[in-house]
């Protein structure tokens, strides 16, 4: 399993390469990612979050882990409609809050075996590729919410950071 950057953790803030070459090497990374991905519950994550800067993330929405879906230099083509929904993110623990998004993305990326495909996603799925794009740019859910708000969020994962590891 690999380990999941948590905020404040700057390396967060990293703007992922573009993936150049879909390998082998690559699908092992996409495999690791997907058993912590689902070790924690996430419907999604971006290759950021475990300290690898490519331009790579996941998803899986549905309810038995049967949907994986695996998004390589992924671009956003088409936006549509305004949706506010409660988010979390695996590299905020028991933070929720809401972000407004579109409520429906069409996403061309390729695939684990380098294959190009487009889709169109609206619900859950729209808001987890919004979400783990945003990551593969330095972005994060937090950055959508008022200053005071953020600080104070970051001073209560900082403060369980330091009890944790008392
Ligand atoms: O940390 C991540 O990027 C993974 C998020 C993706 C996500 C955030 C908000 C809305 C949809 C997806 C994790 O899946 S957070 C846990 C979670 C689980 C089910 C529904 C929403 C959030
Ligand atoms: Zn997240």
């Amino acid at each position: 399993k690999l380990t999941i950057l948590k905020y404040p953790d700057e390396r967060l803030r990293t703007v992922a390469e573009p993936v150049t070459s879909v390998d082998d090497s690559l699908r092992d990374t996409i495999d690791a990612m997907f058993e912590t991905m689902y070790d924690s519950n996430g419907v999604g994550l971006a290759a950021t979050q475990v300290n690898v800067h490519k331009r790579l993330f996941l998803a899986d929405c549905s309810e038995d882990q049967s949907e994986p879906l695996v998004f390589i230099n992924p671009e956003i083509t088409e936006k549509d409609g305004l949706f506010a929904n409660e988010e979390g993110c695996l590299s905020f623990p028991g933070v929720y809050a809401k972000v407004e998004r579109a409520s429906k993305v069409t996403v061309k990326a390729l695939d684990r075996n380098g294959e190009e495909f487009s889709l169109t996603a609206e619900g859950l799925l729209a808001i987890c590729i919004q979400h783990e794009l945003d990551h593969l740019n330095g972005k994060l859910f937090v950055d959508y919410l008022s200053p005071l708000k953020r600080d104070r969020i970051r001073k209560k994962l900082e403060k369980e950071a330091r009890l944790s590891a008392v």
